[in-house]
């Protein structure tokens, strides 16, 4: 029901002023549309290149200033007390909307103007008399609510819109959460460009949402920056990153690169696995000494002098002075191709020098093409061959001397021989490369050649990495920053991080500021409460999510006689309306997609977009970190947990498979559950 109205706002009618507002609104958007189509930039360049890097500029614009159907324009007003530079009422909407004059009709979410809407309070008003947030049905205005922040008789009462919100049932990929970030949320989506967050918070806290308003937020603020130097979001698998790309492009940003981990890594092809105890070898940082000893091992001190024959005069560089030069390279600790590629220069300029002293004035062009000298190429060959770092990768995993050469004092005999392929592969393409052999090329690549560092890297489900990828992820943000997401209690790979300030020294942040989100928005709270029961099994001493859902959702759990009663909880979940995902272990998935098939049941595969026609998934549970669904069908929770190779990685992924849902969870088990749950 609206809130009384504000005084100045006429007695009769106030929705349909603020729908008139939206229609309004709408026709500048499409004003300023036109406009946009409307240029011609014939006149404007006659050049070709500016032409078309100009007309994709053009392209560009109309496409972030489509006026989505279900996408309303703005979703909140704020009423400031003080009249601003700017105003004194404004309309908070995703993008921002003027009229024929240029004076604001929607500010951008992410404007200074816009902040007291997530973050006013009655305590501290910031400036702000009313803050009015709307409802909307399909695309239309249907409702408002109204704060008055510095009325003392009003009593605090929580958001209906908000919880309406929060409580929709889902379908479909993840919606943007503009209208409603919370306080906390709003504090790191709107930190600054120069440091690194990290976001430590239990299942559906928000940390994916926040991480991607936040770089809609940095987008904003630092916009040319950042259009120059690039962002990333790096998330766990394909169907994850299939799930949240959506996001972005509705807050009006389409630029933002996503990637995973592997794709960042992906000098070779992956066509292998580890054993655990090689994976936790290769993923660990001691990995990186070891390579980057291998790879200057490759120079050698050079024993025999440089001689510069030139016209009719020789010139000589003994041995002593040229390991001077190489000494003196390699103290620098700049990279290895950059070394090798300042050597020739270096070794001229020896020769520049005692012809200077012989008398002769030799300038830059005498430096070159004394550099460019056979005998001086002949000698930078021997002295700092080119590395190839699959190759050099390849050695050190074959050639146990090569290993053992450079691990010494390192790695312990026994992760010699974990990370040791036993059976050596001939060539750099027939060799079953793991995912962590790859990362290894990453370093490899790194210590020969600079990796380009991005403006700002975004790091979901960054519990996952090893320190070898932390290290990875981190190169790609050398100069730039990044906001680091996770749960402790999710991690379920061989190295998964026990620790965040260790995580954020391998990633190169060790100054980054740690943040905790607990309010939890997905879980239902006698489900997160079942999950939670696991909670001291997997990462004693975590936070317990504290979900803000009203609804206490539903959580059913009994025994099943057979894959038949899972199709009947399929069946029966899918009479509501929303997602449902059925979790299994994965060596479980094939003959429940069989018993699906054969009762004639639909269903997709993660990475499948949800629609109202196709709305059951069957989830591996190895692939269900990250998404939600509406409903959750969960079989067989021990066989979950007996999946993986230890029991706490089995309990974090039965953690994960338990905290998908978002109004109810039926749990089907035909063998006993864990006793952890009991
Ligand atoms: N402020 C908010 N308002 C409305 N919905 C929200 C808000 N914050 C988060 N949500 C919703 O809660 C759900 C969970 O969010 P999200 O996936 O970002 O959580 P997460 O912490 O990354 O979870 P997980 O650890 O399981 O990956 C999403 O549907 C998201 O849209």
């Amino acid at each position: 029901m609206p809130a009384p109205e504000a005084p100045e706002a006429p007695a009769h009618d106030p929705l349909g002023r603020e729908r008139a507002h939206l229609t309004a609104s709408r026709a500048a958007l499409r004003a300023m549309r036109e406009d946009v189509e409307a240029l011609d930039i014939r006149d404007v360049t006659a050049n070709w290149v500016n032409a078309a890097v100009l007309e994709s500029q053009i392209n560009e614009r109309i496409k972030a200033l489509a006026d989505l159907a279900h996408t309303p324009l703005f979703f909140g007003r704020l009423d400031y007390l003080q009249t601003t530079q700017e105003g004194q009422r404004f309309y908070i909407g995703r993008r921002h909307v003027h009229d024929g004059e240029g004076d604001p009709m929607v500010i951008d979410w992410r404007a200074p103007v816009s902040q007291p809407f997530y973050r006013a309070s009655r305590k501290i008003p910031m400036d702000v008399r009313l803050r009015r947030r709307f409802g909307y049905t399909g695309g239309d205005l249907t409702a408002y609510e109204d704060e008055h922040l510095t009325d003392p008789t009003e009593a605090d009462r929580t958001s209906r819109l908000l919880q309406a919100e929060i409580e929709r049932p889902r379908v479909g990929p993840m919606r943007d959460i503009v209208a409603t970030i919370q306080p906390e949320q709003d504090e790191i989506v709107r930190s600054g460009l120069s440091g690194t967050v990290c976001v430590q918070g239990g299942p559906g806290t928000g940390k994916t949402a926040v991480g991607l308003h936040r770089v809609a937020y940095l987008l904003y603020a630092h916009r040319e920056r950042l259009a120059r130097t690039g962002t990333l979001v790096i998330g766990p698998n394909r169907s994850f990153l299939h799930y949240i790309e959506q996001v972005l492009p509705a807050l009006g940003e389409l630029e933002v690169k996503q990637a995973t981990v592997a794709d960042l890594v992906a000098h070779v092809e992956v066509r292998g696995a580890d054993e655990p105890a090689a994976a936790l070898v290769k993923g660990d940082a001691r990995m990186a000494e070891v390579l980057r000893r291998a790879v200057r091992s490759h120079v050698t001190m050079p024993t025999e002098p440089v001689m510069v024959v030139r016209g009719s005069r020789r010139w000589r560089i003994p041995a002593y002075e040229l390991e001077e030069i190489v000494r003196e390279l390699l103290d620098r600790d700049i990279r290895y191709g950059a070394a090798r590629d300042a050597l020739p220069q270096r070794i001229a300029h020896a020769v520049l020098v005692r012809m200077e002293q012989a008398g002769e004035a030799p300038d830059d062009r005498v430096q070159d093409s004394v550099a460019r000298n056979a005998a001086v190429k002949a000698a930078v060959k021997a002295i700092w061959p080119p590395v190839d770092p699959a190759k050099l990768v390849l050695r050190l995993l074959s050639d146990p001397d090569f290993l053992a050469e450079h691990a010494d004092g390192v790695l312990s005999a026994d992760e010699q021989k974990a990370v040791f392929w036993t059976r050596p592969p001939r060539s750099v393409r027939s060799a079953r490369w793991s995912a962590a052999d790859a990362v290894l090329v990453d370093e490899a690549n790194d210590l020969v050649e600079r990796t380009p560092s991005l403006g700002h890297v975004v790091l979901d489900e960054a519990q996952d990495l090893s320190p070898m990828q932390y290290r990875a992820v981190g190169r790609r943000c050398t100069t730039g920053s990044a906001t680091v997401l996770g749960d402790l209690a999710q991690g379920t790979t061989p190295w998964a991080t026990a620790d965040w300030s260790e995580a954020l020294a391998h990633l190169g942040k060790p100054d980054a500021v740690v943040e905790e989100l607990t309010a939890g928005f997905r879980v239902p709270r006698e489900v997160i409460a079942y999950a939670s029961r696991l909670l001291p099994h997997v990462s004693p001493g975590l936070t317990e999510v504290r979900s803000v859902r009203e609804s206490p959702g539903s959580l059913e759990i009994r025994p099943s006689e057979g894959d038949g009663d899972v199709v009947a909880a399929c069946l029966s979940a899918l009479r509501h309306e929303g997602s449902i995902g059925l979790i299994a272990a994965d060596d479980r998935a094939p003959a429940l997609a069989a018993a699906l098939t054969g009762a004639g049941v639909r269903f997709l595969a993660p990475g499948e977009e949800t629609t109202p026609d196709a709305r059951l998934t069957l989830v591996p549970a190895s692939l269900a970190k990250g998404l939600e669904y509406d409903y959750v069908v969960l079989d067989d929770p021990a066989a979950v947990v007996a999946a993986e190779p230890d029991e706490r990685t089995g309990l974090r992924r039965l953690y994960v498979a338990l905290t998908r849902a978002v109004s109810g969870l039926t749990v089907l088990h035909s063998s006993p559950l864990p006793w952890q749950l009991g």
